[in-house]
């Protein structure tokens, strides 16, 4: 599936009752890289599980490649080109890394497996090895894997670089950009790195208590120490 438009128009979702994101609007060209940034417990992981049809939306539409996938279950907006890659790593931890690598391709032939190999060298190092006996890093990597497989229009990253030590931080980055620079997947990335999400991407918003409170480009952000501070953090920028 080639790369995909998103556009998410006035988006309210949350939890049972519990209102999280309200009124949220946001449109990625296709082939486009935003990153999503907020303090903790705004909303980030919220919106990509929305997205991704995972929890309950109250109103709004979002719509890939023209087409609003709203009213779709998750399984069935996977089938139409979203891919999330969530916070929580999931792999099948008694499978092997074949093993996952296979649930992810679908219905395509094996030897695409390749390609996360390709990606991610040090998979095909771990082949054999059962999912629980990887590193954090080797696990995200198998999990973003996994999800690329698949073939997303529209590909979801959850924070993929948390707990990570700096030199796997650098391998999964740059890994993200060469998928990128490749044009064949929209790519939103939620990360607390701020020089992380700023490098990776052309365009930001911001999100303050489930709301987009700023959108614009990483260098205009950058430029803006006081902005930085106000709803991110004090020192977040080196
Ligand atoms: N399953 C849930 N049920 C009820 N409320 C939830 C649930 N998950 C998250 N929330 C609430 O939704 C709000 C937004 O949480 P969310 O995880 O989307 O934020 P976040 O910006 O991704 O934060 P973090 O960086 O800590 O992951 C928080 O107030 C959180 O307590």
């Amino acid at each position: 599936m080639p790369a995909a438009s998103l556009d998410v128009k006035n988006l309210s979702a949350g939890y049972g009752p519990t209102i999280v994101l309200e009124d949220v609007s946001f449109s990625v060209p296709p082939g486009a890289r935003l990153s999503i940034l907020g303090r903790n417990g705004m909303g980030k992981t919220t919106l990509l599980s929305t997205l991704m049809g995972m929890n309950r939306r109250y109103g709004g539409e979002i719509l890939v490649g023209g087409k609003d996938l709203s009213f779709l279950k998750s399984s069935e907006r996977a089938r139409q080109g979203i891919g999330l890659v969530p916070q929580t790593r999931d792999i099948f931890r008694s499978l092997t890394v074949e093993e996952n690598l296979i649930v992810g391709i679908k219905d395509r032939p094996r030897s695409v497996i390749q390609e996360a190999y390709d990606m991610f060298p040090r998979l095909f190092e771990r082949r054999n090895n059962l999912g629980w006996q990887l590193s954090g890093g080797e696990q995200q990597m198998l999990s973003t894997a996994r999800t690329i497989l698949g073939r997303p229009s529209v590909l979801l990253l959850d924070e993929p670089l948390e707990g990570l030590a700096p030199v796997i931080c650098e391998e999964l980055m740059a890994a993200f950009t060469r998928l990128a620079s490749s044009g064949e997947m929209t790519i939103l990335l939620v990360e607390q790195r701020l020089e992380s999400a700023l490098d990776f991407a052309e365009s930001v918003l911001i999100l303050e208590r489930g709301r987009i409170v700023w959108q614009g480009t990483s260098e205009a952000l950058r430029a803006d120490h006081g902005l930085v501070e106000h709803y991110i953090g004090v020192g977040s920028l080196h």
